[in-house]
């Protein structure tokens, strides 16, 4: 089934991003990830596996008088991507079609965890920049590629863009929840030192709003706010967010409490954050690393939270509760500010980790 996303605000991925170095000499066990992802042609979602999709969008970015560049962060991710060591099964590029086909029976193969597709990009059109309604209509179209991978019955993981990529993630995800025949509780679990929710201003939405607008699209549905920060600053947050976070619950912690050897007791809160909701949703704004380790970012952080730190939740996330994680982002990685491609390599670990 072809979704229906405005294929205006979609693009396919040309399939010369996936390349890299071949190891020809070890045969499939040398491969990597160029070798396996495929390319999807339209937005003709597949029955399995994972769906990476961009979100090709810096407008809110620029509308939160931020560094521009977090465009680029899809592009950026793959091309770190593609030469990493494929840890999965190997799948044949004939398997991959019929997979997509539908033509394998079912209990031919196990295969179908492995595959990952690349579903190309939403695009926030440049030349559109300056109209809300296009930011917000990238966000409806994001939405309704996440609904329709999922009805499909595959799943997304998303490439961010700005933080604005958040609002469009959450709402696909909810989009999802409302087919459910009963309604799961969803809950957002958001890795950033910053807590983005601040109220829109005259110009719209922004990278700094998202997760207002979700508070404010849970209170019109008469949903609870399930909305949980890890690496909170206390120096890049007013005193007006804070008192809104506590106004509205948010449970955090700061950065300062994520180091290293505090990860049993930020473990221990991600499971009582965890045990309230059914499905959740992991945002990994790359601002919460030190800028020293990942440069590339619209607002970087002078100190920030160790990257080995979120290897860990993502691997306890994936150990415990890979039947809660519904979907996963990355969000504000800006290739402009980048040094020799490590923030781009650090995303594409963390995307990695979570999908392999
Ligand atoms: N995505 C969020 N960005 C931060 C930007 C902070 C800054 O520019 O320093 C925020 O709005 O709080
Ligand atoms: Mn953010
Ligand atoms: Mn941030």
């Amino acid at each position: 089934m072809e979704s229906k996303i405005t294929l205006k605000c979609w693009k396919p991925t040309p399939a010369t991003i996936w390349q890299g170095r071949e190891d020809t000499e070890e045969g499939t066990a040398g491969y990597r990830w160029h070798q396996q992802v495929q390319c999807l042609s339209k937005p003709d979602w597949p029955t399995q596996g994972t769906v990476l999709l961009g979100f090709v969008c810096e407008e809110g970015v620029r509308r939160n008088q931020g560094r521009v560049g977090a465009a680029g962060g899809p592009e950026a991710i793959r091309k770190a991507l593609a030469n990493l060591p494929w840890h999965d099964e190997i799948i044949a590029h004939t398997e991959m079609v019929n997979i997509q086909d539908q033509t394998i029976q079912a209990g031919t193969h196990t295969l179908s965890k492995a595959a990952i597709w690349d579903g190309g990009d939403v695009i926030c059109a440049e030349e559109d920049r300056l109209l809300q309604a296009d930011l917000t209509q990238a966000q409806q179209t994001l939405a309704d590629a996440i609904t329709g991978i999922f009805q499909e019955g595959a799943k997304p993981m998303v490439l961010g863009g700005g933080h604005e990529v958040s609002f469009g993630s959450f709402l696909g995800l909810a989009q999802w929840a409302l087919c459910q025949p009963q309604l799961p509780r969803i809950g957002i679990l958001n890795v950033d030192p910053h807590f983005d929710i601040r109220k829109p201003g005259s110009n719209g939405p922004s990278s700094g709003t998202p997760f207002y607008q979700v508070a404010q699209w849970s209170e019109a549905h008469k949903w609870p706010f399930h909305y949980g920060c890890l690496g909170i600053s206390r120096w890049s947050n007013t005193q007006a967010l804070f008192q809104r976070a506590d106004q509205w619950q948010i449970q955090y912690r700061f950065d300062t409490q994520l180091s290293e050897g505090q990860l049993p007791e930020t473990l221990s809160w991600i499971d009582a954050f965890v045990a309230e909701i059914d499905w959740l949703y992991l945002t990994i704004d790359m601002d919460v690393f030190p800028a020293a380790l990942v440069p590339g970012v619209s607002a970087p952080a002078a100190m920030g939270v160790h990257p080995w730190v979120v290897e860990h939740i993502i691997s306890h996330l994936r150990q415990h509760y890979s039947h809660k994680l519904m979907l996963a982002d990355v969000a504000e990685l800006n290739p402009t500010y980048d040094r020799d491609q490590i923030s781009a390599k650090v995303a594409a670990r963390l995307v990695a980790n979570l999908l392999q």
